[in-house]
């Protein structure tokens, strides 16, 4: 980045000025400071957080300051949004952006700018808080954020145990994508690993990953960005994020889809026939993920999303784990209400302890269950391969497939495979059941 300062006094916005108006040492302390911006940084993605840096100019001077939305303009799909900051009762110019971010980000750059033209600037921070700041700029904010640089952020769509999942926008490309930002750690790289090494219709399509030194929050009540990015500097300066960048799914998922259909009056039909299409699509996306010879270990509604087609997509591979029988594993990795019995207290286990989640999820595509309490009261039967009377009798076919899926010992549930072969021959009769009974209607 460039380093153009103005003479003493008046410093310019740019924040590597902080020193420029100290006196010769002080002077010769921040030439040497500024000029441990390594030169080999990729400026092609460079830019100053100036909330980050307004954050930490008022935690070293113990002022408050917060930012307050001014206005919000345009339709509803495309809003602009106004904030402007206040720092210790004192109001600062305006700033606008797309996002509440982006407004944030400009009124921050407008007080920063603000703040170095007033008279006592240099008497505020001792020399060695502007050096502290100094060294602040140099290693946070204009580290590479490739995440605000490329992708304009949207929405976000959820939040897991590894971290948020925002809907982005690339700017240059103009196409939608999801990236999911975590802190990083040995073990999320696993996750990466599978998807790069997955293509197909019914899994998540993963394109690219990159870790950069600052996170990204989303959060509209409060400045959470900032503490999020600076307490994780603070007390581990190595400390790393890691950005997936996935095809963007519909925002429901198959768990919403469940929690829909519960909500009509009756059990009919089209239910039946939209969850065998959808049970289909799953264990085909299973089958592939086995015959890579990977286990998922947290198949559950909620980890199952839509494509733009409405087909199918498993997603978060968090706990996916590579299926070699001799490898000792962490006992009760996954949800619990979805765990095979032997991962919830065995250590070893196989790929069939996805097809014991496939069974369980089977029966609730299937089954209407109105209440939670409902659902909590039935659960513990339907693992043990008891189901309710009248589910026996309506779903014939589907109950004896998640009969086995259901089997205590592993080796007793099918494979893959095998139920894909099964549920596709059942769905043609069903079909041309249905379509016969419409037929005769009809006449
Ligand atoms: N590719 C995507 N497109 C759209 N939404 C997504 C995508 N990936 C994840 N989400 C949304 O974000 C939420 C959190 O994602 P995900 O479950 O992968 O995060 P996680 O931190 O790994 O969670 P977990 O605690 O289940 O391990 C999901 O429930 C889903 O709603």
């Amino acid at each position: 980045p460039s380093v153009q300062c103005s003479s003493a006094g008046g410093v310019a916005a740019d924040p590597y000025c902080l020193l420029s108006s100290c006196q010769e040492t002080q002077n010769n302390a921040a030439e040497s400071s500024v000029q441990m911006v390594p030169s080999s940084k990729d400026t092609s993605f460079t830019e100053t957080d100036f909330k980050s840096l307004v954050n930490r100019y008022c935690q070293k001077t113990r002022r408050s300051h917060s930012y307050v939305e001014v206005k919000k303009d345009g339709p509803s799909h495309i809003p602009h949004f106004f904030y402007k900051l206040i720092i210790d009762n004192k109001e600062y110019p305006v700033g606008d952006g797309k996002s509440i971010m982006e407004a944030k980000q400009r009124a921050a750059e407008l007080a920063w700018s603000a703040l170095q033209e007033q008279p006592d600037w240099d008497s505020m921070l001792s020399v060695f808080d502007q050096l502290i700041l100094l060294h602040f700029c140099i290693n946070n904010s204009v580290a590479v954020h490739r995440f605000t640089s490329e992708f304009e952020p949207l929405e976000r769509l959820g939040k897991g145990a590894f971290g948020s999942v925002y809907k982005v926008r690339d700017k240059k490309l103009k196409i939608e994508y999801a990236v999911k930002v975590g802190c990083y750690k040995e073990k999320s790289l696993r996750e990466v690993r599978t998807l790069s090494d997955l293509f197909h219709r019914n899994i998540v399509r993963y394109y690219t990953f990159w870790m950069q030194d600052t996170g990204y929050e989303w959060d509209l009540r409060d400045d959470s960005y900032d503490s999020y990015a600076s307490s994780h500097h603070e007390g581990n300066s190595e400390s790393k994020f890691l950005y997936i960048q996935m095809e963007l799914c519909a925002k429901n998922t198959l768990r919403d889809w469940i929690d829909e259909k519960n909500k009509e009056s009756v059990q009919d039909s089209k239910r039946r026939e939209e969850s065998l299409r959808i049970a289909q699509e799953i264990v085909c996306g299973v089958e592939y993920i086995h015959s890579k010879n990977h286990i998922h270990r947290d198949l559950k509604p909620a980890n199952i999303m839509f494509g733009v087609e409405g087909e199918v997509k498993i997603g978060d591979f968090g706990l996916v784990t590579s299926d070699d029988d001799d490898e000792e594993r962490t006992v009760c990795k996954g949800t619990p209400s979805y765990m095979a019995p032997e991962q919830r207290s065995e250590r070893k286990y196989n790929r069939k302890v996805d097809m014991f989640a496939l069974g369980l999820i089977f029966f609730e595509l299937l089954w209407k269950l109105s209440t939670g309490y409902e659902r909590a009261k039935i659960w513990p039967d339907v693992r043990r391969q008891r189901f309710p009377e009248e589910f026996s009798v309506t779903f014939t076919k589907e109950k004896q497939i998640i009969n086995s899926l259901l089997s205590e010992k592993p080796e007793d549930r099918p494979d893959a495979s095998a139920v894909k072969a099964e549920l596709e021959e059942w769905t043609r009769i069903f079909n041309s059941h249905k379509a016969s009974c419409q037929e005769n209607q009809t006449v």
